[in-house]
């Protein structure tokens, strides 16, 4: 399965009464990937959500990823993205099987993701790149990591934080095959203009 293109992510806050119409916007402007990113302890809401998000993603054949919570990507179905701090990777590759798509945040550090990589990882995301309103206290990230993580792995390359359609490029130039946005994405007026920043966001990755 070749991982490339536009990762939405969503977040609870900023899609507060309209998830899944942004979701499908983002959705028909183009998502190879679409995480479902919810920090509450509401497991009934976090479910009902995570069902229809992955209705919508099965429409439009996009693949839906859950973030921290192995068990809840298990029981979907689905793949997973796991934090330094939210878990092994073995046991969530044993738990998921070996088609599931697990990922991996490695901050700024190659060591990382080379043992993300060595644990059965799909993709290892490198960030922050840019001021995240999202995520602000986040562990930065430099343009170097992308160039080593290239030289170094085959696994493919997802780039995060504060990424928009004007700083994007210079990722993608340095080797990035994931572009994961929340604000730059979502933080949209309306509908129209998620599937018109998502279309931009494909072109700008040329696929
Ligand atoms: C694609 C992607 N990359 C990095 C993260 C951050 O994961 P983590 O460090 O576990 O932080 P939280 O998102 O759980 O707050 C991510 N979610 N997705
Ligand atoms: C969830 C998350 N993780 C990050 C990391 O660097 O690991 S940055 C981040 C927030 C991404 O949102 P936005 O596109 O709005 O900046
Ligand atoms: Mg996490």
């Amino acid at each position: 399965m070749t991982l490339r293109g536009l990762y939405a992510i969503t977040d609870s806050q900023l899609l507060a009464g309209k998830l899944l119409p942004f979701v499908e916007a983002a959705l028909d402007g183009g998502l190879t990937l679409l995480q479902y990113r919810d920090k509450s302890s509401d497991d009934a809401r976090r479910l009902r959500e995570a069902e229809a998000l992955r209705g919508l993603c099965e429409r439009y054949k996009a693949h839906l990823i859950i973030n921290d919570d192995a068990e809840l990507a298990a029981r979907l179905g689905v793949g997973v993205h796991l934090g330094q701090t939210d878990g092994p990777l073995t046991p969530a590759r044993a738990l998921l099987g070996r088609h599931a798509i697990i990922g991996s945040t490695c901050h700024s550090q190659i060591e990382l993701a080379e043992q993300a990589a060595k644990e059965g990882a799909s993709y290892v995301a490198f960030g922050r790149f840019f001021n995240s309103s999202t995520k602000p206290g986040a562990p930065t990230a430099t343009l170097d990591v992308l160039d080593q993580a290239r030289a170094r792995l085959s696994l493919p390359i997802c780039v995060i934080g504060g990424i928009t359609l004007d700083n994007a490029a210079p990722l993608v130039a340095h080797g990035a095959d994931l572009l994961a946005v929340v604000h730059g994405l979502f933080g949209a007026e309306s509908a129209q203009e998620v599937t018109r920043r998502a279309k931009a966001f494909n072109t700008l990755l040329s696929i």
